[in-house]
């Protein structure tokens, strides 16, 4: 029993991403001042701080949108310091914006549908020409259940032209994407509007629908920016129930966000920066105790922090 819980604890252990020594300056402004932070497989960590501490920085630092003047970052054993973002998301880093960023005249489904897109495999040819031609299995066969004879007739129709000369992988890969944008938007709980205009969208639903869309590039670790900004408590609530599925269905999560109650109700871990430093590590309580985590802080509203 005992040798299962090491085991466990161990296996918790394995990093996932390494913050080595991680400056970032932007002309006299030192966003970063040689920040070091390890985030390990399977957690969900804090990174907080009072405004302009460098958090955002952080993030952009980790996706690729800048590169650190000095140090690595480090995902899943690769250096990722100096590579494009798309490169990055492609290892595997997927995030959400402080102010979302959705493609507004799309639906919910088709912006979700982007996303699985990235991992798509055909290439521009064969989509085209939609070759390769592949013998489906059966549930990946066409349906024939039109009770209109002339689409009855219709379906049969695809349906014997799939048997004898099959479908091509692009069409394949089309259908699987849309269930699966279908099954992330029931995952964060807003399927029952999938085919609205992402910009009619209530604010909540719009948050969230930024989270289905960086899940769909299946990435190992998901990093949410203020994901609760403008939220109502209840909102909050089922936020944090969100991030834990996400989290116990085998995502990392790295979280900046302002609301304490939040932050301290979700996270396993924290690390504070104050004026692009590293002030503390630690767990919640640990965290919260902390004097200069406190002093940080000092005089300023949680919810304003
Ligand atoms: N592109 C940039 N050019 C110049 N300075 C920048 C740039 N981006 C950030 N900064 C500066 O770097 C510092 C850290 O900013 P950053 O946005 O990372 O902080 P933050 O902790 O995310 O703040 P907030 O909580 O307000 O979002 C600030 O002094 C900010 O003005």
């Amino acid at each position: 029993m005992s040798h299962n819980v090491e085991n466990r604890a161990d296996e918790a252990r394995v990093p996932l991403l390494e913050i080595d020594k991680v400056t970032l300056r932007f002309g006299g402004v030192v966003a970063l001042d040689n920040v070091n932070f390890t985030l390990y497989r399977g957690e969900i960590l804090g990174l907080i701080g009072p405004n302009g501490a460098g958090k955002t920085t952080c993030f952009n630092a980790i996706t690729g949108v800048y590169k650190p003047t000095a140090g690595e970052v480090r995902f899943d054993g690769q250096t990722v310091t100096g590579r494009r973002p798309f490169e990055i998301n492609n290892l595997g880093i997927a995030r959400t914006f402080q102010n979302i960023r959705l493609f507004p005249e799309m639906t919910a489904l088709e912006n979700v549908i982007v996303g699985c897109d990235a991992r798509h495999k055909t290439s521009v040819a064969g989509t085209l020409f939609r070759l390769p031609r592949i013998k489906p299995k059966p549930h990946e066969l066409p349906v024939v259940d039109a009770t209109n004879g002339m689409v009855r007739s219709w379906q049969s129709l695809r349906l014997a032209c799939a048997k004898a000369f099959g479908i091509s992988r692009h069409t394949l890969e089309e259908r699987a994407g849309e269930a699966k944008a279908m099954e992330l938007l029931r995952f964060v709980g807003i399927a029952d509007r999938a085919n609205e205009q992402a910009r009619n969208l209530p604010y909540g639903y719009q948050r969230r629908l930024e989270i289905a869309r960086a899940l769909a590039t299946e990435p190992k670790l998901l990093c949410l920016d203020e994901p609760a900004a403008g939220f109502n408590p209840a909102e909050k609530e089922e936020l944090n129930q969100l991030i834990r599925r996400i989290r116990d269905n085998g995502y990392s999560v790295l979280l900046i966000e302002h609301d304490m109650r939040l932050v301290m109700g979700v996270t396993d871990r924290i690390v504070v920066l104050e004026f692009g430093k590293k002030i503390a590590e630690g767990s919640p309580a640990e965290v919260r105790e902390n004097p200069k985590v406190i002093a940080a802080y000092l005089g300023v509203q949680e919810d304003a922090a």
